[in-house]
């Protein structure tokens, strides 16, 4: 098997919007990057997204002699993987399509060589029920976009080998992500969870009429979310505590987690609440395209990875 450090050949298989957010990372990060996806459409939609985030990428500093011809799109998914080091799957999200890849890319990647799953929150033990050999099948879930996000959670399933975890956990590390390795299997792992219950109290206020989805946006970019760029919610909170820290904090607010405050069973997605979200973000967009709002995103995020030092000089300069 091929050291974390010494992979130069990355398969990613599916191609949309992560898919293709993976492509731009490794070849960003040096990487020979063959991908597959069965779209008719496909190649020139992958192409546009890896030429769309290039700028950004070349703002981030890309690794010495890169550039976007590393990429090769195959009509299959076996050329896709015959000679790869590591295969990233980043397909629709429902689980029997999911199981079926997963088998498929199993019988088609060479012997050794580790699968990750970029799926959002089915445990791999579900995932792997098909697999001749589910002991190399690891999730590896990014953040839209990964090549911007630092963040891959990384976690096996019953029958993955944890030498396979280790492995893709330090290969991520090597490719320039921040890895958490999970030791347990939690469906929606960690930052989903916590996304989801924001996120399901939201609704929950848009469907019943006590915030719009304006609100909802300046709750988060001119309150909480400032913050939580620089420290997590934990630090955040000790802080809330003053100079008696987090126990202060717990002494004084513990009390109210007992209040009302959050619903978190899913509020039900009905006709009404989904166009008001649809024309709520319509709204927030205020006349910029998809596009538009994906290069503000990639500057702003540039823009807080440099603030908060998490561009190293050598980067910077570049
Ligand atoms: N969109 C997001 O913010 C995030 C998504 N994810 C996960 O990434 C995965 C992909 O999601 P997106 O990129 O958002 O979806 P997407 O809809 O943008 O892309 C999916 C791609 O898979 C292709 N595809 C369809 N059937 C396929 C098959 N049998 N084999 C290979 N490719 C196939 C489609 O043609 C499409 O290009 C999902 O598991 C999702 O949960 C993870 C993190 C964030
Ligand atoms: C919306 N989502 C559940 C697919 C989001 C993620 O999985 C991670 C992210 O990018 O926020």
């Amino acid at each position: 098997m091929t050291s974390p450090e010494n992979v130069r050949r990355v398969a990613c298989v599916g191609a949309g919007v992560i898919g293709g957010g993976w492509v731009a990372h490794f070849l960003a990060r040096g990487y020979e990057v063959t991908a597959w996806d069965p779209a008719p459409d496909a190649e020139p939609r992958l192409r546009r997204l890896v030429e769309a985030a290039w700028p950004t990428l070349t703002r981030l500093g890309l690794a010495e002699g890169t550039s976007t011809d590393r990429l090769t799109v195959t009509g299959t998914l076996e050329q896709a993987v015959a000679d790869a080091e590591f295969v990233q799957e980043s397909a629709p999200e429902k689980l029997a399509l999911k199981r079926d890849l997963l088998a498929r890319l199993d019988a088609a990647t060479p012997p050794g060589v580790v699968i990750a799953s970029s799926t959002s929150g089915y445990p791999m033990t579900d995932m792997q029920t098909t697999a001749a050999d589910p002991s190399r099948l690891v999730v590896g879930h990014p953040f839209n976009p990964p090549y911007l996000i630092p963040l891959v959670e990384v976690v096996g399933g019953e029958r993955t080998d944890a030498a396979a975890v280790a492995w893709a956990s330090r290969f991520y590390e090597v490719a320039g992500k921040s890895v958490i390795t999970m030791d347990n299997e939690v469906p929606g792992f960690i930052a989903n969870r916590l996304q989801e219950a924001l996120w399901r109290e939201a609704l929950h206020m848009v469907a019943s009429g006590e915030a719009t989805v304006r609100d909802i946006d300046l709750s988060i970019t001119e309150g909480p979310g400032l913050r939580w760029a620089v420290m997590g919610p934990m630090l955040t909170f000790a802080l809330a505590g003053g100079e008696g820290g987090m126990a202060h904090m717990l002494d004084h607010f513990g009390p109210s987690l007992k209040s009302p405050w959050t619903r978190l069973a899913a509020p039900e997605l009905d006709k009404e609440l989904y166009d008001a979200v649809v024309a709520g973000c319509d709204e927030a967009a205020d006349g910029r395209s998809i596009a538009d709002l994906v290069a503000e995103r990639d500057r702003g995020v540039v823009e807080v990875l440099r603030a908060t030092g998490r561009l190293g000089p050598e980067e910077d300069s570049r």
